[in-house]
């Protein structure tokens, strides 16, 4: 596990929103902006978890961790979560976009309906989301979103043709986001992770062969865990990296 010890003092006292916040990478990284001494929201479905963790990280550190529940799949709720964690926090200066769902799907049984609820979780959210934290960070003279996407697009994955679409298009949509936002001072940048070890991979999808598997191709030969997204992404988030925008940037431990 990564023992990420750099500090953004630029980070201090900013609101940030991370989607998804409530387990794997996103619970990381909630935990890794308020050690900063930012402000943290953080959206999610799932209500016990997410209460769980804003109430262990709030009182540790500069501000409260706030909890919001919503379904990132009704551009309705975004709307109106967005304009609270506004109203409670004020202009959001920093956004990820982390939350996903990597469902397995075969192609003979995919769905209309199910496409559509794979699309809306894994793509559409990331762009209303954006869309409605945009004019805050503008007013308040710029920003930083960072997209998740993943490696898996590049890998020919036989059962995530929904998901893979999504996580390709984010780059696009990074691209296109990056020049729209740039001369307003809104950097728009996107990770990709590769084999992040989370507690829900190890009981929905990793297998001990699959994982030796990926080690295998993998430079670096140990285990990568949701810390190891921290560094990158509190990077991205902050001034240190504020000449860099339109950028997908992969954390996968040099996979070959
Ligand atoms: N873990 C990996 O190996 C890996 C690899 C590549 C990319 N990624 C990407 O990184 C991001 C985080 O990965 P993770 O493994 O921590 O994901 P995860 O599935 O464990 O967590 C995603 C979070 O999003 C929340 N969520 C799901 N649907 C929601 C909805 N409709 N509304 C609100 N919240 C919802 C979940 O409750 C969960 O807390 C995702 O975008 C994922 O696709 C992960």
């Amino acid at each position: 596990m990564a023992d990420i010890q750099a500090q953004f003092p630029d980070l201090k006292d900013r609101t940030v929103l991370v989607t998804g916040g409530g387990s794997g990478i996103g619970a990381s990284l909630v935990e890794a902006f308020a050690r900063q001494g930012a402000k943290v929201a953080f959206i999610d479905i799932a209500e016990e978890p997410s209460r769980a963790l804003a109430v262990k990280l709030s009182g540790q550190f500069a501000h409260s961790v706030a909890f919001y529940h919503a379904d990132l799949r009704d551009v309705g709720a975004i709307k109106s979560t967005v304009a609270a964690v506004e109203a409670d926090l004020g202009a959001i200066r920093v956004l990820v976009n982390n939350a996903g769902w990597d469902d397995r799907h075969d192609i003979d049984t995919t769905t209309e309906e199910y496409w559509d609820n794979n699309q809306a979780i894994n793509l559409k959210q990331v762009f209303f989301v954006s869309q409605a934290a945009a004019p805050g960070m503008r007013a308040a003279g710029g920003g930083a979103i960072i997209n998740f996407s993943s490696i898996v697009f590049k890998m020919n994955p036989p059962l995530l043709s929904s998901y893979a679409t999504a996580k390709s298009g984010i780059i696009g949509l990074t691209k296109s986001f990056a020049g729209r936002f740039g001369p307003e001072n809104i950097r728009v940048n996107a990770v990709l992770p590769g084999m992040i070890v989370t507690q829900r991979q190890l009981d929905l999808w990793l297998t001990e062969d699959g994982m030796a598997k990926m080690m295998d191709r993998q430079c670096l030969k140990r285990v990568l865990s949701p810390e190891d997204l921290v560094g990158p992404v509190l990077f991205l988030a902050s001034d240190s990296s504020g000449a860099m925008t339109g950028q997908a940037i992969t954390v996968d431990g040099g996979i070959f």
